[in-house]
């Protein structure tokens, strides 16, 4: 089985792979950092593999995201994503159709389909898509040919889409302040993630910067969910921050130096956004002020 009981789709980072982005490391490594960095659902897609690299590829994958508690999306192939108990698809527009798609998969995959006017966004909503890629915001050699849909179709996508939407396409820390700017609370990204040194560091900005302009989103979208009650720093409180990095970032504490301790144990950085938090938890958040 997937691993999504219920398809509440909860994420600000989705990575994509791209393995020419980063030849001599394994496709493994890479994404395994970039969940360590906090991203918060991942694709696979490959467009040159065999298709039994790809399923073996699917496998492994599936045991990777399945440790990080993170759902786990197969571009294109739905007979690996269903053999793989992938939590669902992503299909574009010349792909299968978002109907025929749904019977194959049933009621409880996700299925996330591509768009690139706000009317294909409206039909793929109408239709039952769970989320939509909103695309390529900006050219991208990821997906070449393809023309930009700028920003203006994120921003009408936020004013008229009411299912996630995440914006995809030639995105960069660079852009993405200008991209959250338009209305989008969700980013996709390939190279800029699986290409860099450090994957883990550049999803961490990635994600300073959409909690930074939607500091509140979990608490608004958590209708049902009234929080995990946590002693930070000697004080009862109650947060919907799933994980340690989450709570860090509530605390407004993403730049700064900080120490942590998670009932009397030390967490490590790279541990910070693969550590949940559970109800009771005791966390010390010791951070250093000035000088150095
Ligand atoms: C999240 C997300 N958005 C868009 C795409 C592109 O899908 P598609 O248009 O089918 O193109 P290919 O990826 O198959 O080349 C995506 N994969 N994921
Ligand atoms: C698969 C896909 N679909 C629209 S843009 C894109 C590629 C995004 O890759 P990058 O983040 O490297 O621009
Ligand atoms: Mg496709």
């Amino acid at each position: 089985m997937a691993d999504s009981t219920s398809k509440k789709l909860d994420f600000q980072l989705y990575v994509i792979t791209g393995t020419n982005y980063h030849p001599g490391r394994s496709m493994i490594d890479v994404i395994e950092q970039a969940l360590i960095g906090g991203a918060d659902i991942v694709q696979l897609r490959d467009k040159t593999a065999s298709k039994q690299d790809i399923r073996e590829n699917a496998h492994k994958l599936r045991q990777l995201t399945r440790r990080y508690g993170v759902p786990l999306i197969i571009n294109d192939h739905i007979d690996i994503a269903l053999e793989a108990e992938a939590d669902g698809v992503h299909l574009g527009q010349d792909d299968l159709s978002l109907a025929e798609a749904r019977r194959l998969l049933g009621p409880d995959r996700i299925i996330g389909i591509s768009t690139h006017s706000i009317e294909q966004g409206l039909a793929a909503q109408a239709g039952g898509a769970d989320y939509i890629g909103v695309g390529p915001v900006y050219p991208t050699g990821t997906k070449p040919g393809r023309a930009a849909v700028t920003t203006s179709y994120v921003q009408e996508a936020a004013e008229q889409i009411r299912i996630p939407f995440v914006a995809i396409g030639g995105i960069t820390l660079g852009n993405v302040d200008t991209v959250i700017a338009a209305g989008a609370s969700r980013v996709c990204a390939v190279s800029e993630i699986v290409g860099a040194d450090d994957p883990a560091a550049v999803c961490r900005a990635f994600k300073a910067r959409l909690h930074a302009a939607a500091p509140q989103r979990s608490e608004v979208q958590a209708d049902d969910f009234a929080g995990t009650g946590v002693i930070v720093n000697g004080v009862a409180q109650r947060t919907t921050a799933r994980t340690v990095w989450e709570l860090i970032c509530q605390h407004r504490l993403e730049d700064r130096r900080v120490v942590v301790e998670l009932d009397g144990e030390i967490v490590v950085r790279e541990e910070w956004s693969c550590t949940p938090i559970h109800e009771g938890a005791a966390v010390e958040l010791v951070h250093f002020v000035g000088g150095g």
